[in-house]
This record gives structure tokens, sequence and C-alpha cells, in this order.
């Protein structure tokens, strides 16, 4: 019931449209009724009396009847799928922004492809289901209702025998509509794990090759497709089954009528006009029963799909605003860590006791083996977690007393693998400051060291990179990262350093725009390679969530501790590789 209010709320803004194409629903079904009437007044008075005049009358009427018909037709099926598009477009806007607003954490522990599945599937069913239902089911209970008023005006005895089958059928209809609900559910559940499978096979489409796991893929993707037919099956059994029950039901009922009312005309209770006029109105009933429980089955089919579409938005944001947090005002950069611990899953500890003083405009290196929370000490500045004890201040004002917005709006990252999106270079450059001038984004292009590259190719600014447009180098998408970070300004920087080796000259390039980059902001680097931080002011060195030593360069070498095996170890393998 819950879930039928909520999708109301969706509805709510178009009821004055739906009202009329309700109105056109009814209008349109009436003409259902008219017909029999119409053929009973033939055979009983205009046929038994030879009428010529009412005669004429009729068939102009029929007529008019269906030119109205189709009028209204196209009212309801213009409005109801203009309505039904409305809250489509509205309930997957409405997932779209909540997806933006989920914390990174949400998006960890689901597939790609099952959250894509919520704003395509899920809302195409529950489209499909509000247009036709209603349309469905308001033409469907006209017929039913209005061809039960008439019948009973015909004759109430034989009206009577008629609906005794009709609780049967009603029964039946709802212990089958229980059953594909729950059916309905398992077949959208299993569309999704394709769609992830697919997703997640097409995405790692290298990973699959290099590692010659074409085969082994197939067969994962053959499981799922089996299961999506399984359930499909299942679905469409319970659906097969139910239109024959329900049509032998009704045609125990009509034998009946045909023999009962057989009777009546015979013993003169009963014009023949009026039982053929009472048998099309049985007819007529037919066709809504059956219907009806189509449109049960898609209620059903559709509240599932609501109801995992408002799973999703019920679902809060981990990292959120704390009330009465405030924006945090122009930082100077100072970042510091107070004992802080982390853990992604309770119970197991990824960070302790972390403390880190950085004063405006220093340079922090992190360094340590792979494993060992440098990542996961850069994603608490900007807040994609929050610590589980101590605290990060910036300027001396804890984080999370700050709104999230004003937090990261001063925080610039250069992660390990750029993300292009689809569009020109000016456009990705753009990404880091959208009010930016044309001016200013080749200024900060030419900053990261990625003018020239741009204007060399075939289109400048405006050339396509990205998923669909031309490739770029490793380190060419890093410059464009870089520019973004430029452009953007922010007085505290993290950058995680590339750990895929570039060639020297592009390595050079690249050092370069950091260099200009990082001059003046605070900046935490995730090091991979020792040679590019022995100027930092401080290096932290990681174990196990821990960080074990912190100096600089110099010192950590003097103290010929975990740093300095740490370096004999990159030093002697880049020996090695030379
Ligand atoms: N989103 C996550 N959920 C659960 N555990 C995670 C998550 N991200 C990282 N971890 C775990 O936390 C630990 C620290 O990971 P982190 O990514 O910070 O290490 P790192 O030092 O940056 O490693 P690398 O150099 O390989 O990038 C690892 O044991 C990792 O498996």
């Amino acid at each position: 019931m819950n879930t039928y209010l909520r999708l109301l709320a969706f509805v709510r803004p178009y009821i004055p449209r739906l009202i009329l194409a309700v109105i056109c629903i009814m209008m349109a079904a009436s003409a259902n009724l008219y017909i029999p009437w119409i053929l009973k007044e033939v055979i009983d008075k205009v046929l038994a009396d030879k009428d010529l005049l009412t005669l004429n009358i009729i068939a102009g009427g029929i007529v008019v009847v269906f030119l109205l018909r189709g009028i209204f037709f196209y009212g309801q099926t213009y409005l109801m799928a203009y309505i039904g598009q409305r809250i489509i477009i509205d309930i997957r806007s409405a997932v779209y922004r909540h997806f933006q607003r989920l914390s990174l954490s949400y998006y960890e522990k689901r597939q790609t492809g099952t959250l894509m599945s919520y704003v395509t599937n899920d809302v195409a069913a529950l489209q499909n289901a509000l247009v036709d239902n209603v349309i469905d089911g308001v033409t469907e209970g006209m017929t039913l209702i209005g061809s039960l008023g008439a019948m009973f005006y015909i004759h109430w005895k034989l009206s009577l025998l008629t609906i005794i089958t009709l609780p049967l059928v009603a029964q039946t209809i709802n212990i089958f509509g229980k059953k594909l609900r729950t059916t309905s559910h398992v077949m959208q559940e299993r569309a999704a794990d394709i769609t992830s499978v697919l997703q997640e096979t097409i995405s790692a489409i290298r990973v699959i090759k290099s590692f010659v796991r074409e085969d082994h893929e197939i067969q994962r993707f053959e499981n799922e497709n089996y299961k999506n037919f399984r359930a499909q099956m299942k679905n469409a059994q319970l659906m097969a089954l139910l239109t024959p029950i329900v049509e032998f039901l009704s045609a125990v009922g009509v034998t009946l009528i045909i023999w009962y009312g057989g009777l009546e005309v015979i013993n003169g209770n009963l014009t023949a006009g009026s039982l053929i006029a009472f048998l099309m109105y049985v007819v007529n009933l037919s066709n809504p029963i059956k219907r009806l429980s189509r449109v049960y089955g898609g209620i059903q089919r559709s509240l599932a799909a609501a109801q995992r579409i408002f799973t999703v938005l019920d679902t809060e944001p981990e990292i959120q605003n704390m009330p009465g947090a405030v924006a945090l005002p122009a930082i100077r950069g100072e970042v510091a860590f107070h004992s802080v611990d982390f853990s992604y899953k309770t119970g197991e500890p990824t960070l302790q006791d972390i403390s880190i003083q950085a004063r405006p405009g220093q340079m922090v290196a992190i360094v340590g083996a792979s494993g060992a929370g440098k990542t996961t000490i850069a994603n608490l500045i900007p807040r994609f977690y929050d610590p589980c004890s101590g605290y990060i201040s910036i300027d001396g004002i804890d984080i999370k007393t700050v709104t999230v917005e004003s937090l990261r709006e001063q925080i610039g990252i250069v992660p390990q693998e750029t993300v292009l999106f689809n569009g020109s270079a000016y456009e990705n450059i753009r990404y880091g400051r959208l009010d930016a001038t044309r001016d200013e984004i080749i200024e900060a292009a030419k900053a990261a060291n990625a003018h020239q590259f741009i204007s060399r190719m075939p289109e400048g600014y405006e050339t396509q990179i990205g998923e669909r447009g031309s490739k770029l180098s490793g380190g060419q998408r890093q410059r464009i990262a870089i520019a973004r970070a430029i452009l953007k300004n922010p007085r505290v920087l993290i950058l995680d350093e590339a750990t895929s080796a570039l060639d020297t000259e592009s390595e050079k390039l690249v050092q370069e725009a950091l260099d200009k980059l990082m001059s003046g902001r605070t900046s935490f680097v995730i090091a991979h390679r020792l040679s590019t931080i022995k100027r930092a002011h401080v290096i932290l060195v990681m174990e196990k969530g821990r960080i074990v030593e912190q100096g600089t360069h110099e010192q950590l070498m003097a103290h010929g501790g975990a740093y300095y095996n740490l370096h004999q170890v990159q030093f002697s393998s880049n020996k090695a590789a030379r």
C-alpha cells in the first residue's frame, strides 16, 4: 500500500490531465455498451415492425458513435502516453539525482550493472505498467460495470446465474496474482544480473583477452542467460495457465445462459433480441475479466519495480552535511590529522592512529607497500569516507563541521587513472571549473604542458576525446587531469601518482606540469616511485595502516629504517632494469 501511495505522489502533478484521460477512456469504452442495445432494438422493434425510418436513424447513430469513439481513443492514447512519459522522466531523474548524492561506499558495495538496471529496466517496467494498466483498467472496468448493469436490466435471474462464476474467477486471479508478483521480482533480478555481467565484461574486455578467458566468460554469461530464461519461463507458464483457466470458467457460464435464456424465450418471458443482446454483454464481460487479470499481473510487476526504485531512493548517503554545517571559508591549506582511525569494515582496521601536520604549501609524500593505506588517507581529506575516530582539520576547522561541497571545492585531485568524459578536449579541461573562460582554459593547458599536443590534434581543442573520441596516451591523459586541477585552483591537492611507467620524455612533461601545479599548494602525493618525492617536506612511511616513520628524504635515509630499505629495493630494481 505504501508503494501505491508513493507512486501516487509522482502522479499528483498530472491529476488534471489524468482526469481528462479517464473521461476519454470512459467515453471510448462506452461504445462497446451501445452496440448490443442497438442490436436488441433492431431485432425486436425495427425488424419486427419493418420501421425504415428508425433503421435509418440507428444506422446514422452507429456511424456517429464510432466517429466519437475514434476521437476519444486519440485523446486517451495521447494523454496517457504524455502522463506516463512525464512520470517516468520524473522518477528517472529522481533516481539519478539520488545516485549523485550517494556516497562512494554505496557504489563499492554494488555492481554497476545492477545500478544501471534500476534506471533502465525498472523504470521501463514501471512505465509500461502505468500506461497500459490505467487504459486497460478503466476501459475494462467500465465495460464490466456497464455490461452488468445492462444485463440486470434485461433479465436479473439470468444475470445472477452468470455472475455465480465470477467469484470463482476472481479467486483464481488472486492466487495467480500472488505467484506472479514473486516470479516477476525474480525476473527483474535476473535481468539485472545479465546487464551486470555484460557491463563488467565489456569494461574488462582487455583483461579477459589477456588472460584468454573468453570461454570462461561465455560460460558465465550463458549461465546467467539460462537463469534469466528459467525465470522468464516460470512467469510465462503462470500467465499461460491463467488465461485458459479463466476462459474455461467463463465458457461454462455462457453455456448455462444459452440453455436457461433459450428456455425463457421459448416460454415467452424474454424476446429474441434481448437474449442476443444479453449474450453480447456476456461476451463483453469475458474480455474485461481476462484483461483485468492481466492488469493485475502488470500492477504486481510494476509494484515490484517500484519497490526496487524506492529502496534506492530511501538509501541515505553515508556522508552528509551535519545539521548547521557552514561553508568552509577560503582556506590557506593547513591540513592536520588528529589520531585518526578508520576501517572500511567494522573490526578490520585499515588506518590506525594517524596524525599528520601539513603546513600551507607543504608537500607531503605518502609511501609504503601496496595495501598499506596510502589511498585511504587521501580519501579521508575530501570526506569520501569519515574517520571512525579522531578528526581531520583544515586551517584548524574540523572538516565534519563544514559542508561537503565547500570542502571538495577547495581540494583538487589528480587520480592515478584520468577519467575522460565524452566530449572535446576543451570540455574535458573545463570540467575543473565550469565558468572558466576560453583564455583561462588555454592558460591551464599550457601550464599543464598539454597545449602543444592538443593544438596538434586535428581539431585542436574541439577534438573529441574520451570513450568515443580519439585515444590519448597515458601521459597526455594525465596532463589533461593536471590542467583540470590547475583550472580549479585549489589550495589542497591530492596526487595519486600513476603507476604505469611513461617514457622519459612524457615523464618529464608530466613531472614539470605537476611541479607547477603543486607550487604554493598543500599537496599530498601518493608516491609509487621514490625518485619523485625527494624534495617533499615530509615523507610518511606507511605499514599496515600505521605511519611507521616520517621525516625528510635525508632524515629517513640517515635513519636507515623502512624508508631506507624501500629505497634500496627500488634503487636496485631500477639498476637491474637498466
Ligand atoms: N573500498 C574499500 N572497501 C574495503 N576495503 C578497502 C577498500 N579500499 C581499500 N580497502 C582495503 O584497505 C587497505 C588499504 O588500501 P589502500 O587502497 O588505502 O592501500 P594503498 O596503500 O593505497 O595501496 P596501493 O598502493 O595498492 O594503491 C587494503 O587492505 C585494501 O584492501
